[in-house]
């Protein structure tokens, strides 16, 4: 039978570890790390996941503060509240919540947050970095949750074939590069990929990250693979209630060696590596020089 990667525990224990750094910054004498988050409009998916955000600050030990905006605000005002944020020596972290709306131009946006204080990883000089594979900047959250649940099971990536499903700048993108980066073979697959299943079926390792309910079936699957899966999606029952499932059958593949269960998996590793990006964070802007 298929290992379950038990996420929630694993983020427990990261949790755990940021929280015994955050207590030694303490004891030198410095501040907690804080985070600013900021979340546009009223969305209620956004809204649950900031909450689960803040309260993993709370736990920690990270000092949060939460900017709600208007979902009609300007590019402009916008813009003014990084700035600030940029400049406040207090503030360690800038987090804006996506999506964000459309009068927005996001990526304008995401530029304009200062590198050092990107703990989602998506500004360009982090990007960069990652994709040079220095080691220095911060990561994008999931894609770190990830490869932490892939080491839980895989000593060995080497030469390993690894399939990322979805080719985001959030997740499969960041993931293709921390993979190459462990000397796997790479396929980035997408929406015109052709023969998906044919290309799945050769992976030792396998991240779904399409936003599509179910599209990895078992017979996709190669006997001993290891499949990450990052999809959130709500479907609705027979009896009119929802149901959170992922991008994969898990049903269907107890022929797999391990895999990330929805919800659960890779989740609430994403929200314990943002505490982890904080703390790296602060810890970086704190050194002196
Ligand atoms: N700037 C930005 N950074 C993000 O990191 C970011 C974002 N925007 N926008 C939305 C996505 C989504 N995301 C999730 C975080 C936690 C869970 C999570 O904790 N999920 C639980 C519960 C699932 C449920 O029941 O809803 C689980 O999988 O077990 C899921 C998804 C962060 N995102």
């Amino acid at each position: 039978m298929a290992r379950i990667i038990d996420g929630k525990q694993m983020a427990e224990a990261l949790l755990a570890q940021v929280g015994t750094g955050i207590a030694e910054r303490l004891a030198r004498g410095q501040h907690a790390p804080a985070l600013a988050v900021i979340l546009v409009g009223d969305d209620p998916a956004s809204s649950i996941y900031v909450g689960r955000k803040l309260r993993a600050c709370a736990k920690v030990g990270i000092t949060s503060r939460q900017y709600r905006l208007d979902r009609a605000v300007s590019q402009a005002e916008l813009c003014d509240l990084i700035d600030r944020l940029n400049a406040d020596p207090d503030t360690h972290g800038i987090l804006v919540q996506l999506p964000l709306p459309a009068q927005i131009d996001a990526n304008a946006i995401l530029d304009r947050i200062v590198p050092a204080k990107d703990v989602d990883g998506f500004h360009p000089v982090n990007v960069g970095r990652l994709s040079t594979g220095k080691g220095q900047g911060l990561v994008p959250c999931t894609p770190l949750g990830c490869m932490m649940l892939l080491d839980s099971v895989i000593t060995q990536f080497r030469g390993r074939d690894a399939v990322v499903i979805g080719k985001s700048n959030i997740v499969g993108k960041p993931m293709a590069l921390l993979l190459l980066e462990r000397e796997c073979t790479v396929t980035v697959t997408h929406i015109a990929t052709q023969d998906l299943p044919g290309i799945v079926r050769k992976a030792d390792i396998v991240v779904a990250a399409a936003g599509h309910a179910g599209l990895v079936r078992g017979d996709w699957v190669k006997p001993g693979a290891v499949v990450i899966d990052v999809g959130i999606n709500r479907i609705a029952l027979p009896d009119g209630t929802t149901r959170i499932v992922g991008d994969v059958c898990s049903d269907e593949i107890a022929h797999a060696r391990a895999y990330t269960p929805v919800p659960g998996g890779v989740g609430p590793m994403t929200v314990a590596c943002l505490m982890a990006n904080t703390l790296a964070a602060a810890q970086d802007l704190d050194r002196p020089g």
